[in-house]
């Protein structure tokens, strides 16, 4: 087994990251060994449940924990605001008190709404993160950010709430599709670019992904262990913590403009390091030859680097105008030196202006 412990004592959080094939079997006995309580209520998505909620279930109630199933809709739709009232009537038909324990079963979605009910409800009750999407054991289950999106942008409502404990299995990645598995290494690609070189050439050495899952425990680990290390500095995403979000201001417009259909979270930030790459390296910014290795890693894992129809990219731009980390109207970008170092940089949206095919963003 994998143990990471991500230790935030300023907040007074601290928690472990266990990552190791078949841990599924066992979470029953790591959810008891977290708390005396006796309710828990595991939020999930229909796709999910269908492959692992009976397992679960079964488990946590061999414990002797009296457990509730909410099974929400699959899809990035569900992390909306509209949700939250029926998830806060069923936390409390199901009895749930402070003490008790919400378990969020599935991908980034799941992972990120039944985190911020967590956060919210009774203001606050405890969570335990079972990541079961690629992109969620690598990024959205540690760090606390929980949230919702709103028609206007991602993520726009939400919170800093940590879990209890995060519980990584990776065979259940065999479930996964090919285009959430991609998905998934638009953020391992991610923490390459912005930290480590060696991880990034790493990735340029397994070209299918029966070659990632051979070493699918190390990538994990060394994903978690980045973005540990870069949270435990910055908690609350005002410095250090915004390269990882390399990619996402292009990346959540793109998102936004197609009303969270289409184009999913992965699809759009591997879009987004590829056209902002390519634009400060034409400005310059970046040494040349970083676009290209970063356009033959995305390519290698059947991810995008350019929108299909580049005449959306006025209309995207509109949503780049709207991202919520901004300080004066100036917009934070984090751009490449090279693969490997990255840094934040004030701008505005004229930076993108290469990207407009003619009139005006309205
Ligand atoms: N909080 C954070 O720090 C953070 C970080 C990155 C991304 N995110 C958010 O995460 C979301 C994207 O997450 P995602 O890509 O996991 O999407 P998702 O939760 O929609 O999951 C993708 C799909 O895979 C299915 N699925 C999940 N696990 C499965 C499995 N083991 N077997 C079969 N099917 C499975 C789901 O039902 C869904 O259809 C976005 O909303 C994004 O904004 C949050
Ligand atoms: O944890 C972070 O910090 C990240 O930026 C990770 C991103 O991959 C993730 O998509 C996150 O949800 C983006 O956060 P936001 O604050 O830009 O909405
Ligand atoms: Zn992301």
């Amino acid at each position: 087994m994998n143990e990471l412990n991500v230790n935030l004592p300023q907040a007074s959080v601290s928690y472990a990251i266990k990552i190791e094939k078949g841990l599924l079997q066992k979470v029953g006995k790591e959810v008891a060994q977290l708390t005396k309580s006796r309710r828990v209520a595991v939020i999930t998505d229909r796709n999910v449940d269908s492959y692992y909620g009976a397992a679960v279930e079964q488990q946590l109630a061999d414990e002797g924990f009296e457990v509730s199933m909410i099974v929400l809709q699959p899809g990035e739709q569900t992390k909306t605001l509209s949700m939250m009232p029926q998830i806060f009537s069923q936390l409390i038909e199901a009895g749930l008190t402070r003490s008790d324990v919400i378990v969020a079963l599935g991908g980034g979605v799941i992972g990120d709404i039944a985190g911020f009910a967590a956060a919210s409800y009774l203001r606050g009750i405890d969570l335990v993160q079972i990541p079961t999407s690629l992109l969620a054991q690598v990024d959205s289950s540690v760090g606390g950010k929980v949230g919702v999106d709103l028609p206007e942008g991602k993520n726009l409502v939400g919170s800093f709430y940590h879990p209890t404990q995060v519980i990584i299995d990776p065979e259940v990645l065999n479930t996964l599709t090919d285009h959430y598995f991609a998905d998934g290494m638009a953020e391992v690609i991610k923490y390459g670019c912005i930290w480590d070189a060696d991880f990034f050439d790493s990735l340029l050495k397994l070209e299918s992904r029966d070659a990632v899952m051979t070493e699918i425990e190390w990538i994990i680990a060394r994903c978690c262990d980045i973005k540990r290390e870069v949270v435990e500095q910055d908690e609350k995403d005002k410095g250090l913590r915004m390269l990882l979000n390399f990619g996402h201001t292009l990346g959540h417009a793109i998102e936004a403009y197609y009303h969270y259909e289409h184009i999913t979270h992965g699809h759009a930030v591997a879009i987004g390091m590829a056209t902002l790459t390519e634009i400060s390296e034409a400005r310059e910014l970046t040494e040349t030859g970083t676009a290209d290795q970063l356009r033959r890693v995305l390519k290698m894992h059947r991810l995008p680097s350019e929108m299909e129809d580049t005449k959306v990219y006025n209309d995207i731009l509109s949503f780049v105008r709207k991202d919520k980390k901004q300080l004066n109207n100036q917009l934070h970008v984090v751009l490449l030196n090279s693969i490997g170092t990255a840094a934040t940089h004030q701008t505005d949206v004229s930076f993108f202006d290469s990207l407009r095919t003619g009139g005006q963003d309205h």
